[in-house]
């Protein structure tokens, strides 16, 4: 415990722990008369929160509860989260972190985190030093660019950093010490927005391209000189700048992008385990995307790196998946094609009619991340099942009203025939006496374990191969028994565990590809474990 007494200890966030300070505590610390008279456990901490959680009338309120916890007492914060994983994240992170993202300016209560705004340009590595923590190890950093499929939200963009590093500790238990979420504030083109007295960030328009870029770098040399070990997370950035930027960095410092790596890694897992289920191999699917930006090709190509496992040359790889965006299918003929996405751009009709393409291309697998909701409309769902015995349908646009259909539509219009995921968690569907559980393909099996594997390696760069080992490490701890039932992903409730695993591959995967800036320990799993945070008072 630090030098902290009285009332600034028990506005301390790390080391405030409320009524469960004891009596020699209070003496010692000045604390006597600021407390009720009762001394009492962590235990009974929680029942009073869950208690006072259970007033709250809906997840919004949940969430803003939760979030001035967090900022009144962090150890209860972390031991609430913990009593029931599968609750908590729908609340802390998607799909109720969407809400609050569009809600920011209005329900703020504390700043948690730095917003680097483009007025502090020249003076980032300055104002880095006001960040009080020294050895900060990952840094999760938006601009607002594209928040879940809401659009550009700018500052109120800041939910998703704080929620994402807050699934480090709740899911991966990364001590949440060492993480620090950041605003990159570049403006905003959201008119509503910039017109909202209560809206908190710059009140000005996006820059161009190349002030961007020239900012990110100016961010990138200042953290890397203020925290030498720091990864940086890229989270929810406009799909063409995410892919820009990871390419230019990732290579050259540790950095990751979660809408890329981190996506592509969740879906592989997933189309691990639908193989298994529908008895064929990765390398013989044809899949389409119904979205190209940063997730569809983030994904795309992590696929195209498995099938490579599976024995296919890049090309024929690549030959198995087609893309569709907002203005059709990605065809040589297309004039608007980006680098990542030519690749994909294979000889076919040109077509902006999806039922069409799917026609056409006889995709075995059809993945949504379009940000559009229901737009795997009854048609498609049944042109995919009329070619399929078992259509492999991923339906990841995020939130709820984004997926593009809900379990639901799924089940019922394939005839239960569809291995289906979405990017949130749909409840179970019964059909004809028949219940279908849907499984949830979201980022959040891998970014806290693979950013625990990074903490715990000091990882130099992460490199997509991470993210492959953390796919199979996630496919398989999924039972034979849930993989008769069609559920594709880990038990939510054992999320912790299953992180644990995934961290321990991911961080060995590291070391092998000479990555670690650390010496291979005996055991990595030892390793990972003397890491883990506890949500309890220490002695
Ligand atoms: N489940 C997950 O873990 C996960 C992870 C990352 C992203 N996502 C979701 O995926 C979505 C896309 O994210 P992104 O980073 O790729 O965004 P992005 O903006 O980079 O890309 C969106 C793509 O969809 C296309 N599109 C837009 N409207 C369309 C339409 N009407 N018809 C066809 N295509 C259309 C665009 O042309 C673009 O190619 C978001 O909703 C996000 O929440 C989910
Ligand atoms: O945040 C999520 O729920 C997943 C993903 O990173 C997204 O951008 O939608
Ligand atoms: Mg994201």
């Amino acid at each position: 415990m630090n030098s902290l007494t009285g009332i600034a200890l028990l506005e301390d966030p790390k080391e405030n722990r409320g009524t469960a300070f004891n009596q020699a505590e209070r003496e010692e610390k000045g604390l006597v008369g600021l407390l009720p008279p009762v001394v009492e456990t962590l235990e009974n901490q929680v029942k009073r929160c869950l208690y006072q959680l259970s007033k709250k009338n809906n997840d919004l309120e949940q969430y803003i509860y939760l979030a001035q916890l967090a900022d009144d007492n962090q150890t209860l914060f972390f031991a609430v989260l913990a009593t029931d994983p599968a609750r908590f994240l729908k609340i802390v992170y998607d799909p109720t972190v969407g809400t609050a993202c569009l809600e920011f300016g209005h329900i703020y209560r504390k700043p948690n985190g730095m917003y680097l705004s483009m007025d502090q340009r020249g003076k980032l590595k300055e104002v880095l030093k006001n960040w009080p923590v020294g050895d900060v190890r990952v840094i999760c950093v938006s601009t607002g660019g594209r928040i879940l499929g809401l659009g550009d939200l700018g500052t109120n963009g800041m939910g998703i950093p704080i929620g994402k590093l807050q699934l480090y500790t709740a899911c991966a238990a990364v001590q949440p010490d060492v993480l620090l979420p950041v605003l990159l504030d570049c403006g905003t083109d959201n008119e509503k927005l910039l017109n909202d007295p209560l809206y908190l960030g710059l009140k000005q328009k996006r820059p161009t391209t190349d002030e961007l870029d020239a900012f990110v770098q100016e961010f990138v040399d200042a953290v890397q000189e203020r925290f030498p070990k720091c990864c940086i997370h890229f989270e929810d950035w406009k799909g063409t700048d995410a892919l820009r930027l990871l390419a230019r960095y990732v290579t050259e410092i540790s950095c990751y992008n979660d809408d890329i790596q981190g996506t592509g890694s969740v879906t592989v897992a997933g189309l691990y385990n639908a193989m298994k289920i529908s008895k064929g191999d990765l390398k013989d699917q044809r899949v389409l995307f119904f979205g190209a930006g940063s997730a569809g090709i983030g994904i795309a190509n992590m696929i195209a790196s498995a099938m490579k496992l599976e024995g296919l040359s890049e090309r024929e790889a690549r030959e198995r998946i087609s893309l569709f965006d907002v203005n059709g299918l990605l065809e040589p003929s297309r004039k608007d094609l980006s680098p990542d996405q030519l690749p994909y751009a294979h000889p076919a009709q040109p077509t902006k009619d999806l039922v069409a393409a799917i026609n056409e291309l006889k995709p075995t697998i059809l993945i949504g991340v379009s940000t559009v909701g229901g737009t795997f409309t009854q048609q498609v769902i049944e042109a995919m099942s009329k070619l399929n015995e078992r259509p492999v349908i991923f339906a990841l646009s995020n939130p709820t009203e984004h997926a593009e259909c809900t379990a639901e539509d799924a089940y019922k219009f394939s005839k239960g025939k569809a291995i289906y995921a979405a990017g949130v968690q749909f409840d179970p569907v019964t059909i004809d006496g028949k219940t279908y559980e849907p499984s949830q393909a979201n980022n959040f099996y891998i970014f806290p374990a693979v950013g625990m594997a990074i903490v715990a390696t000091e990882a130099e760069h992460v490199p997509d191969e991470i993210f492959i080992a953390a796919a199979k490490a996630t496919a398989d701890q999924v039972t034979d028994e849930q993989l008769a039932k069609g559920i594709l992903f880990p038990e939510q409730a054992d999320v912790q565990k299953v992180s644990h695993v995934t961290a321990v591959k991911s961080a060995e995967k590291i070391f092998e590809l000479g990555l670690a800036r650390i010496d291979k320990p005996e055991s990595v799993d030892t390793l990972v474990t003397s890491l883990e945070y506890k949500p309890i008072y220490s002695e």
